[in-house]
């Protein structure tokens, strides 16, 4: 914690290992002047570590940029705005979940629901294709789309996982490969099925894709059927890496807001007493809905606050001028704190407690633009910000006017960094999962 404080009250931070060069950032001006750098869009070594070819979220150079282009219709706020009626589908089977759980009454790790429901929004939405996976025996699903993240995360950081021997030697790299393998094969079911539709639809109406309508995954196959290679093993990974970083991301911060409306019960009564005052039709409430509730656009800022992607790495692919610092050199690679970012005690008057208050419109006016960022900033920025906002919203706006959310574990913390037990995975996690009890509240249900 003092190593995070140190971070940021210095500019840059510099150091070399062997002939490699680092520099740690935590500074607003400084990590927006990198970020936004076109010479610094270039991810660095460790995303290496995912073992996956290169797709967008790895791509360097000209190949992402192409790739950056043609992925962005398929977030076009036309498209993300169009997904009420999906996140009703979906909202139903997690709503009957939870029933069942509130009938026992005992402590569950809410991810477990939540997860299976976000990679079926993410199915829905990006792809076109129902996947039905809450309807599946899901647990190996749950499992293996956590423990991604987390593996890949543990190795970045852990040296002396990163030789491919050793990693090997430690049956870690079986693990990551089974977890990747599950998810492959998910994927590629989906696309039979998505190819199958629009052969159907070719034949009907010679449209590969509704009109006005082309979804995430109808790009990257108009992409493969035109391309003379039709690389099947890369077509399977960019609709992986959707499913991945779409889903474990929005459904680790829909626990966290669920979560912690019980463990500072007056957020919880605070957002129920909202969503009852203010939606008149909650357990089915729209994204229209969803964007008049003030409080609980406060709650979810401050849980991507504290919780978001831990960090960022950049390298530069030439010398760069970073402002009150001077040149650095070329191949140095950037890392970008967004939690000391996020904790700075210059920007936030509570750095480390729940104030959800930090978002208030007069107490955003102090800080820098740039002291939050959760979705990181400049061309490299996450495309799925929009979505994940607002299908946060909706899911726990649906849940919460359903469902008294209870912590059966974790307490009122003034610093989760020191008091709780965390992990890295895409986000920040709680290492023993996000354990709740939850209750039937009185309210028709839908
Ligand atoms: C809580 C939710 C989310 C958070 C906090 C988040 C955060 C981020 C951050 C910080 C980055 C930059 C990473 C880097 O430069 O290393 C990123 C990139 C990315 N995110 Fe997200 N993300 C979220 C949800 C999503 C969703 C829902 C999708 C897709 C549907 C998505 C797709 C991507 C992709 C494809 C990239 C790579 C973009 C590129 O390199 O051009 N993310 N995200």
């Amino acid at each position: 914690m003092r190593t995070m404080d140190y971070y940021s009250r210095h500019k840059m931070f510099r150091f070399y290992i062997g002939r490699n060069h680092y520099a740690v950032l935590a500074d607003p001006q400084t990590i927006q002047s990198v970020l936004r750098n076109p010479n610094c869009y270039d991810k660095d070594v460790t995303y290496n570590f995912l073992g996956i070819p290169d797709v967008l979220f790895t791509a360097n150079g000209e190949p992402w940029v192409k790739e950056r282009k043609a992925a962005s219709p398929g977030f076009s706020p036309r498209i993300i705005s169009a997904m009420d009626p999906i996140y009703s589908d979906r909202t139903r089977g997690l709503m009957s979940a939870l029933r069942k759980r509130a009938a026992t009454g005992e402590a569950f790790n809410l991810i477990e629901h939540i997860l299976p429901m976000a990679i079926d929004t993410i199915s829905d939405t990006f792809m076109g294709v129902s996947l039905d996976m809450q309807a599946r025996d899901n647990a190996k699903y749950v499992q293996a789309f956590l423990r991604i993240p987390d593996l890949f995360i543990e190795r970045a950081i852990i040296p002396v996982y990163q030789p491919e021997i050793i990693y090997s030697l430690t049956g870690k790299k079986k693990e990551y490969q089974s977890c990747l393998n599950l998810v492959l094969a998910m994927t590629r079911e989906v696309l039979e099925k998505k190819m199958e539709h629009r052969a159907e639809l070719n034949k009907t109406s010679g449209a590969s894709y509704e009109a006005g309508r082309k979804l995430y995954l109808d790009i990257l196959l108009d992409k493969f059927e035109a391309s003379e290679k039709k690389d099947m093993t890369l077509l399977t990974y960019e609709a992986g890496e959707m499913f991945v970083a779409g889903s474990v991301t929005v459904a680790t911060m829909v626990s966290w807001v669920c979560l912690l409306s019980g463990v500072f019960p007056e957020v919880g009564d605070k957002l129920r007493e909202e969503i009852d005052s203010c939606v008149e039709d909650a357990p089915n409430a729209t994204i229209e809905d969803c964007a008049k509730l003030e409080y609980l656009d406060l709650v979810v800022k401050e849980a991507l606050r504290h919780f978001t992607v831990p960090f960022i790495s950049r390298v530069a692919k030439k010398d760069i001028q970073v402002p009150d610092i001077g040149t650095v050199p070329e191949n140095t690679r950037f890392l970008v704190f967004l939690l000391n970012l996020h904790h700075d005690a210059r920007y936030w008057e509570k750095p480390y407690e729940f104030y959800p208050e930090h978002f208030l419109p007069e107490n955003v006016e102090k800080r820098p633009k740039y002291a939050y960022i959760p979705f990181s900033i400049g061309m490299r920025d996450c495309p799925g910000a929009k979505y994940t906002i607002q299908t946060m919203k909706v899911q726990v706006v649906r849940i919460l006017s359903q469902f008294k959310i209870s912590s059966a574990r974790m307490k009122p913390w003034k610093n989760p960094y020191l008091e709780l037990s965390l992990g890295f995975g895409f986000t920040v996690v709680p290492t023993r999962g996000w354990l709740v009890t939850a209750e039937l509240r009185n309210q028709s249900s839908d």
